[in-house]
């Protein structure tokens, strides 16, 4: 129905106007000439003939095109057979020749060139930066400017004098323009307050780590701090950032949702609690004398409530103590910034760079916005780590109290073979050694329960702390054992790294850890602050050969008696001719990097971190 005006007005518009049409004018077809239709008939054959020509050789064409590149391929294909089976001859030469030529190494040979790959390997790992400095490629020439300086007489000694000076106090130092070593608290300008307070504690002369670290610091310079378990880190290193932070609030005191000045890191929220709470002694002190502003401090990890913290948080921030998680958190959600933070310390860095922390630091450096100052201490840092560190640092000064991994000289080691089934028994008969307190190492979380339940039983007053415990459990067992209430602590490794209790008499590793560092770390739980203490090591048939000649070698260095059984462990290295180095990766004395406890665990934990992103479908 539509159809009869659409057509109607079709045929008003298309002729012009005065013509009258209807249908069949639309249907008229023109009248052509006989003789022009016969010319287009021939035209239209003459090109239909020439068409089907054209497609013809087009054809032809086509099917030698395929010809040849058939022909080709299979001209490709023997000539990548050919290539193959001498590539395949090549490799098999190679590996004859090689095969000749490594039955002519030694094996003390093979070994060095397995170690000089693995060394290569980690000296590719990624450079510790932030990711956003690795991205713009910013990079800092200098170290920042500090306004503290050493008094005149001391700016006046010459540089022999200096050397004289870390020569007295065994400090080996690297670096460009080294701060003098200052030998009294009072000449390094520290507030009197601090050092009436320090007093009290029997600090009253700097150690050597603190004596040439904490003028390094306080010059503004990054620093690596390696000096034995108990030798007074935690001071050289909290004592220059609480004078930054001081510096700063006096300058411009910070209000709310200014700060942190600093932070600290460490690897446990035992040792964050430790610290903090040192920081917190010594800033209360400050004030003592009602000249110095107040300083506050956060402690910032896992397992207490940001709410407790709510009040430090309401004001300006001076201080930071953290474990790396917790912080990474409190910088996303933006409970604080980086943005005027300067000082960045990092306690037992060793561990925090080298085990499983190493993101997460690099994830903390992201969120700095300016230039920062940045310390590294710890007791063992084997050369290798210390490398790896000092690509971040800016003209970083190397401070180095005896070798780094070395046991401290205050404890007496003791070394005894004692069968599995008698370690129980025996432990209650070594606990008579000495007076409490005593602190028992084991390195199984289950075995640290069944001593606590055992030593209960015998009716000795036990604690114990591993990471499967609490956070409550943790913390009552080091408060009760600190205050002197419990007489034993019985620990895991890593629970207890770097915590600083009173006077411990005497450190029983009922099971040897299998790296050595950690064995180091345990014994220097006694002996600290220039205090002796005894360390007794249980060993049997299930303490790895390697194991047992790292702890020899690290008893013949201390001078300690190396009991026969240990004694009469031979060196393969030595057997095979070749040098006894240490190992790189680890500082343990008895083995070369191949066969290094410390790696095998790194590369264990980082496929379980891959196996895991591959889990998680990987991907952002
Ligand atoms: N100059 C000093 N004189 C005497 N005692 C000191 C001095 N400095 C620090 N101390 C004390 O020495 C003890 C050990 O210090 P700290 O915990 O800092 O050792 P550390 O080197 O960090 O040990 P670790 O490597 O085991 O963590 C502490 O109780 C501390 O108060």
């Amino acid at each position: 129905m539509s159809e009869a005006p659409q057509k109607r007005r079709r045929v008003q518009r298309s002729p012009s106007p005065g013509y009258k049409l209807d249908d069949d004018d639309n249907n008229y077809v023109p009248y052509v000439p006989v003789a022009q239709r016969r010319q287009e008939k021939l035209a239209k054959i003459t090109s239909w003939t020439a068409n089907s020509d054209r497609d013809r050789a087009r054809r032809q064409k086509e099917e030698m095109e395929e010809q040849e590149d058939a022909e080709k391929e299979e001209e490709r294909r023997r000539e990548k057979a050919r290539k193959e089976r001498t590539l395949l001859m090549e490799a098999q030469e190679v590996h004859t020749k090689k095969d000749l030529e490594d039955s002519k190494k030694t094996d003390y040979q093979k070994a060095e060139e397995a170690d000089a790959e693995i060394l290569a390997a980690i000296a590719s790992r990624r450079k510790l930066a932030s990711d956003l400095e690795l991205a713009t490629g910013v990079q800092y020439t200098e170290p920042l400017k500090s306004s503290w300086r050493p008094p005149r007489y001391i700016r006046e000694r010459t540089e022999e004098q200096h050397k004289k000076i870390r020569e007295k106090y065994h400090i080996l130092v690297d670096g460009e323009n080294i701060p003098p070593p200052i030998e009294y608290f009072q000449d390094m300008k520290i507030p009197g307050s601090i050092l009436d307070f320090l007093k009290t504690k029997r600090i009253t002369d700097p150690t050597p780590i603190q004596l040439q670290g904490m003028p390094t610091a306080f010059a503004g310079r990054d620093l690596i701090g390696i000096a034995f378990t108990g030798s007074g880190k935690t001071l050289a290193f909290c004592l220059p950032l609480i004078m930054t932070a001081l510096e700063e609030e006096t300058k411009l005191p910070l209000v709310r949702g200014e700060g942190p000045v600093g932070v600290i890191l460490c690897p446990s929220r035992e040792l964050a609690n430790q610290t903090y709470e040192n920081v917190l002694a010594w800033c209360e002190a400050l004030v003592k004398d009602g000249r110095y502003p107040h300083l506050n401090t956060l402690l910032c990890m896992g397992g207490i409530s940001m709410g407790e913290q709510s009040h430090v948080l309401n004001k300006g921030l001076h201080i930071v103590v953290a474990t790396p998680g917790r912080l990474i958190d409190m910088l996303e959600k933006k409970k604080f910034t980086f943005n005027n933070c300067k000082y960045l310390c990092m306690d037992e860095a060793d561990r925090m760079i080298d085990l499983g922390f190493e993101d997460d630091v690099r994830n903390i450096m992201s969120f700095f916005k300016r230039q920062r100052q940045t310390l590294l201490f710890s007791a063992t840092m084997p050369k290798k780590i210390q490398d790896f560190a000092q690509q971040s640092l800016i003209k970083p000064i190397l401070v180095n109290v005896g070798r780094a991994g070395a046991a401290n000289l205050d404890v007496l080691q003791v070394v005894e073979y004692v069968k599995q089934e008698a370690k129980m028994v025996y432990l209650l008969e070594c606990l008579q050694k000495t007076a409490p307190p005593v602190i028992v190492f084991s390195e199984n979380k289950n075995e640290v329960d069944d001593i606590q339940e055992y030593l209960l039983l015998k009716g000795v007053e036990a604690v114990a702390i591993h990471g499967s415990k609490s956070q409550e459990e943790r913390q009552y067992a080091i408060k009760s054992f600190k205050s002197g209430a419990k007489d034993v602590m019985v620990a895991s490794g890593v629970a207890s790294k770097g915590l600083d209790f009173n006077d411990i008499q005497h450190v029983i590793i009922f099971s040897m850890p299998k790296e050595i560092e950690d064995y180091v770390h345990q014994i220097g739980r006694t002996g600290r602050s220039g205090k002796t203490g005894i360390a007794t090591t249980f060993v049997n048939m299930n303490t790895p050969e390697q194991t047992l000649l790292d702890l020899k070698y690290l008893l013949m260095e201390a001078g300690q008696k190396v009991p026969p059984f240990l004694a009469s462990i031979d060196d393969p290295r030595a057997v095979q001719g070749g040098s006894l180095k240490g190992c790189p990766v680890c500082g343990g004395l008895g083995h070369g990097i191949s066969n290094c406890p410390k790696l095998e665990d790194t590369q264990r934990r980082q496929m379980a971190s891959h196996r895991a992103a591959d889990d998680a479908g990987g991907g952002f």
